[in-house]
């Protein structure tokens, strides 16, 4: 769902004992959103099941034609025509082209090089950037330049398609490819009217002369069709014209969209009907330090009672509200140190005397917060570790199907690569727990990237005894959950829409469940 560049090494982040932060205000975090969410998605569904696990993949869709034959132009027109679906990602075989020397370059350039044999893509790489993205894990796929015939050292990050078109001349030639098509599609034009938009577009658009574009097209882009691209149709279920192809996508629009509908899950409607919930007990009041099956409570001293009683009281003004949730959220990130490894250290003391001590085992710790609430938790985070990244992500119920949506995501660079996710401890924030489906989500997008679970901390003011707590901790048992209270009870309630100066709406009001007796909505009192 974004892109960058390729990953520098990361800064370590640094516990420390204060610093001053600067938190996005609410307005500039819905914008954000709002921004990344009408430009890359439409929201992703959960594909998993309440135990955690992934039960279904992306729909995979290749599609192969001469150069020039509209390959592009039949995905594009798929995207229009299945409107408003979960996000579709066009993954073009051009930027698998492999890295050339510089000979290959300067032969290039005299329209010397066979850029059409199969051998000229990096096929593996293809394969298995196309397979991480079916089966909902990130990928970072390679940048090609036609002007420059030469691979870019960025990288473009991807994540979170529910369908995905891989379109390119050799889609359907290699088979580990053409094992992970759900639908194969072929477009099949004259070999004149190819020739004529090619000329047009590589002048136009790549930076070629015609002389040039036609000794290619002789020398290798024709025999490499009849030889290679030609025969991979008898691979395709459907062969579209590379014109007036209008009624063909829209065909293979409503086949797409019907599979997907199939692929559908009711994840919010299985939670709140599954299993016994009785991890929590009833009289945890007591004794809350204790842990329940990876669940932190803070221990309920006189001091952590008053800061409560303050954040439910309804009359608490915004500034000592703000105060006092910073207060806590820092006692919270404390706490939720603990589960972060640390190693034996030793160092001189002003005195000239050794301390025995220790010091963080790791270099990669970032934070996630779920928008909107999760925010109120990054102030308190970044006073126990200093320059942590944090990253966003927004998730909403959907309206029709009251299901859980990923909208928006923004990950720190740790998590966007798999070998830096493989080591990064993560904190998760959210203001709540409440029916658990949002909190599930974040965490199966977290194990999507390749963060081992028992390297989530998921860090929470309050949590509802009765709501989704027990799923995830059966879901997810590794997953250390640190929370202030746990409450009894969850209460739906609405929340207004926000309102833009010119009077258009920035959000729009929706039903939340929120925890109960709890706080309210955490993240209105703080930023409201
Ligand atoms: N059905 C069509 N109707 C009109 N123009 C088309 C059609 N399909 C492709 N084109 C034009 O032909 C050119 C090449 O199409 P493109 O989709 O980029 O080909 P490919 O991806 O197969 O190389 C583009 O300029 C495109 O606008
Ligand atoms: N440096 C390059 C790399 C590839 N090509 C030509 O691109 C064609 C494939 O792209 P389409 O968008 O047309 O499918 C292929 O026929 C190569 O000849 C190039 O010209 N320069």
């Amino acid at each position: 769902m974004a892109d960058d560049k390729v990953s520098p090494e990361p800064q370590p982040a640094r516990p420390t004992l204060s610093r001053s932060a600067t938190t996005l205000t609410a307005r500039d975090e819905l914008l954000q959103a709002k921004k990344n969410t009408l430009l890359k998605s439409h929201g992703r569904p959960p594909w998993y099941g309440e135990d955690g696990s992934p039960i279904s993949d992306a729909f995979v869709v290749g599609i192969a034609g001469g150069s020039a034959s509209g390959k592009t132009h039949v995905a594009r027109r798929i995207v229009q025509a299945l409107g408003s679906i979960p996000t579709v990602i066009i993954l073009s075989q051009d930027s698998f082209y492999k890295r050339h020397t510089p000979e290959e370059i300067e032969l290039a350039n005299a329209s010397r090089f066979d850029f059409d044999h199969p051998d000229a893509i990096d096929m593996p790489l293809f394969a298995s950037c196309l397979s991480d993205l079916r089966a909902c894990r990130q990928t970072n796929i390679p940048i090609y330049s036609f002007t420059e015939h030469q691979r870019l050292r960025e990288t473009k990050y991807l994540y979170g398609a529910a369908i995905i078109i891989a379109e390119g001349i050799m889609a359907l030639h290699d088979p580990a490819l053409r094992a992970l098509y759900d639908l194969k599609i072929f477009v099949q034009c004259d070999s004149d009217l190819m020739l004529a938009r090619r000329i047009r577009r590589d002048v136009k658009e790549r930076g070629r002369s015609v002389d040039g574009v036609l000794e290619q097209y002789l020398r290798y882009v024709k025999p490499s069709y009849d030889n290679f691209v030609q025969p991979t149709s008898r691979y395709a279920n459907i062969i579209v014209p590379g014109y007036d192809n209008a009624v063909a996508t829209d065909i293979i629009a409503t086949h797409i969209r019907r599979q997907l509908d199939g692929r559908a899950t009711q994840l919010r409607q299985r939670l709140a009907g599954a299993g016994p919930r009785d991890l929590i007990p009833q009289d945890c009041t007591p004794d809350p330090a204790k842990e329940y099956l990876n669940l932190t409570i803070l221990s309920h001293t006189p001091q952590l009672q008053g800061i409560l009683t303050i954040l439910r009281d309804r009359t608490t003004n915004r500034g000592d509200f703000i105060f006092f949730v910073d207060r806590l959220a820092t006692l919270l990130a404390e706490k939720a140190m603990e589960h972060l490894p640390f190693r034996p250290k030793t160092v001189m003391t002003p005195l000239e005397v050794e301390s025995h001590g220790n010091e963080l085992d790791t270099d990669y710790i970032c934070g996630v917060s779920i928008l909107r609430s999760g925010g109120p938790l990054e102030r308190g985070l970044r006073r126990v570790v200093s320059a942590i990244p944090i990253g966003s992500m927004l998730i909403q119920s959907e309206a029709a199907t009251g299901e859980p949506l990923l909208f928006h995501l923004q990950l720190p660079i740790y998590i966007r690569h798999r070998h830096l996710a493989e080591k990064s401890w993560v904190f998760v924030l959210d203001a709540q727990i409440g029916t658990g489906a949002a909190a599930f989500m974040a965490i199966r997008v977290l194990l999507d990237h390749g963060v081992p679970q028992d390297h989530i901390i998921f860090v929470v003011f309050l949590v509802a005894r009765c709501g989704g707590i027990s799923m995830l901790q059966r879901a997810f048992p590794q997953v250390k959950f640190v929370c202030g209270a746990v409450d009894d009870g969850l209460q739906e309630m609405w929340l207004e829409g926000v309102e833009e100066g010119d009077g258009q709406m920035e959000a729009e009001g929706r039903k939340a469940w929120v925890v109960e007796p709890g706080m309210g909505h955490i993240g209105d009192r703080y930023y409201l």
